[in-house]
């Protein structure tokens, strides 16, 4: 309103002034030409006095015109940063900067890193989700949290909140570069596709310089903790079937969602076994599923990531899902020394030594070796050069069920022997 006035008066005066000066100008000229008068110099300065105001003038209007638009942009993008949308029915608080400040006494790494990066202006929002019911933004930036670990594509925290000091794993990830919208649309779409197996992110929040995101914390760890566990209790009783009800678990719940999302394009981008996490009944469930776009990840064409195509994007998956499997069968870590799993075991199997790949726990409980050597075939056949040759996830965990199937009439078989010859004794 100011600057609308002030453009105006400055423009008016200037005009008057101008004429006035013109004006002048020319009837000097009048008197100096009737009068038989020279040269009019004074009265050119006059003249050019009043068009450089007029200049002058205009170009205020400018400046004035560009400061305006400049605050208006800024004022836009605080707008876009309040909270925006949540779970559909309800609408949580927002929170404004100074509201933070007032009540956020950082304890924490997130809330440090918030303030650093000038996350303090924006908000959480809470997807739908009875366990963070009423969780603020604000309760993330006072809780105190404990660092769990630092991925390749950022940290994830330990974070107690609210009453009831429910127990959340927070993770942020820096850089990714993704819209806001592309972000939102991406977590709103994946909050829709829902399994049992598949740990769903409870909120998220999103400013350009990172991301969070909020996930119920799964006390029991990770499927690599159960597997690369050195000499503990737990590694021993990963046994063969248990192994083979992880991978079975995991292949459903993975084609089920490569299935869901197959139009969307979204594949989980980033699995490995630090991202099943076992729920507190003790199964496994993908976690961080579509936290990645496919062409950020680290770029190994073996595993396909730079491939495109709508079936061929989700193959860098599969391929994940085989290092999983062989993680499985061996016990051994995925790098090794410096020599990667995959080509290790291909090595092996071209020696035919086949047996030698597994994990030698397996072998001692007495594993079947013919199922042992399916599932092998399985992982070789998802850890494909080509990206076209892996079979999907639904084909993988079609393969798994049939080795499954097998498994258990073998139990089956071997129960009623001991209990025929429990009753024959
Ligand atoms: N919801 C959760 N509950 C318990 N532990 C978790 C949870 N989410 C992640 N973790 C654990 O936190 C640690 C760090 O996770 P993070 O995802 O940062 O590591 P990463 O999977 O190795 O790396 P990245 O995913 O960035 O490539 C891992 O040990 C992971 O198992």
């Amino acid at each position: 309103m100011f600057a609308a006035s002030s453009m105006k008066q400055i423009l008016i005066w200037a005009c008057v002034i101008s004429t006035f000066l013109s004006k002048s100008a020319k009837s000097d000229d009048q008197q100096k030409t009737d009068t038989g008068g020279g040269a009019v110099s004074t009265n050119q300065i006059l003249m050019f006095s009043g068009y450089f105001l007029i200049g002058l003038a205009l170009l205020l209007i400018v400046l004035l015109w560009l400061y305006k638009r400049s605050k208006k942009k800024e004022e836009k993008i605080d707008a876009d940063n309040k909270v925006v949308a949540i779970d559909e029915s309800t609408i949580k608080p927002s929170f404004s900067t100074e509201e933070l400040k007032a009540g956020g006494v950082s304890k924490t790494d997130i809330s440090h890193a918030s303030t650093e990066t000038g996350m303090v202006s924006s908000s959480l929002i809470v997807l739908t989700s009875p366990e963070v019911n009423g969780l603020k933004f604000e309760d993330l930036l006072k809780a105190l949290a404990e660092l769990l670990g630092r991925g390749s594509h950022g940290s994830v925290y330990k974070v107690m909140c609210g009453p009831q000091g429910t127990s959340l794993a927070v993770k942020r990830i820096k850089n990714w570069d993704i819209s806001s919208i592309e972000f939102k649309q991406r977590m709103r779409r994946l909050n829709q596709v829902k399994h049992p197996h598949v740990l769903p992110p409870l909120a998220f929040y999103s400013s350009r310089q990172e991301k969070l995101l909020v996930y119920e914390y799964q006390q029991h760890g990770s499927l690599f903790r159960l597997i690369h566990h050195d000499g503990s209790q737990s590694r021993q009783q990963f046994d063969w079937s248990s192994r083979l009800n992880v991978a079975s678990t995991i292949a459903d719940a993975l084609a089920f969602m490569h299935e869901e999302l197959k139009n969307d394009r979204i594949p989980h981008g980033n699995l490995k076994s630090s991202n099943i996490l076992l729920n507190k009944n003790m199964e496994p469930c993908i976690s961080e599923y579509g936290l990645m776009l496919v062409n950020q990840q680290a770029g190994d064409t073996l595993q396909g990531h730079h491939a495109e195509g709508s079936s061929v994007i989700f193959k860098a998956d599969t391929y994940a899902f085989g290092v999983i499997l062989l993680e499985l069968l061996t016990g051994r870590r995925v790098l090794n020394d410096g020599l990667d799993l995959a080509s290790w075991v291909l090595a092996v199997v071209r020696e035919e030594w086949t047996v030698e790949v597994f994990d030698r726990n397996l072998v001692r409980e007495g594993a079947s070796e013919e199922r042992m050597v399916s599932m092998l075939h399985v992982a070789i056949k998802c850890i494909s050069k080509s990206p076209k040759a892996r079979p999907s996830m639904n084909q993988v965990a079609l393969m798994i069920s049939m080795i499954k199937e097998d498994e258990d009439k073998s139990m089956d078989v071997s129960e009623l022997s001991i209990t025929r010859s429990f009753i024959d004794a």
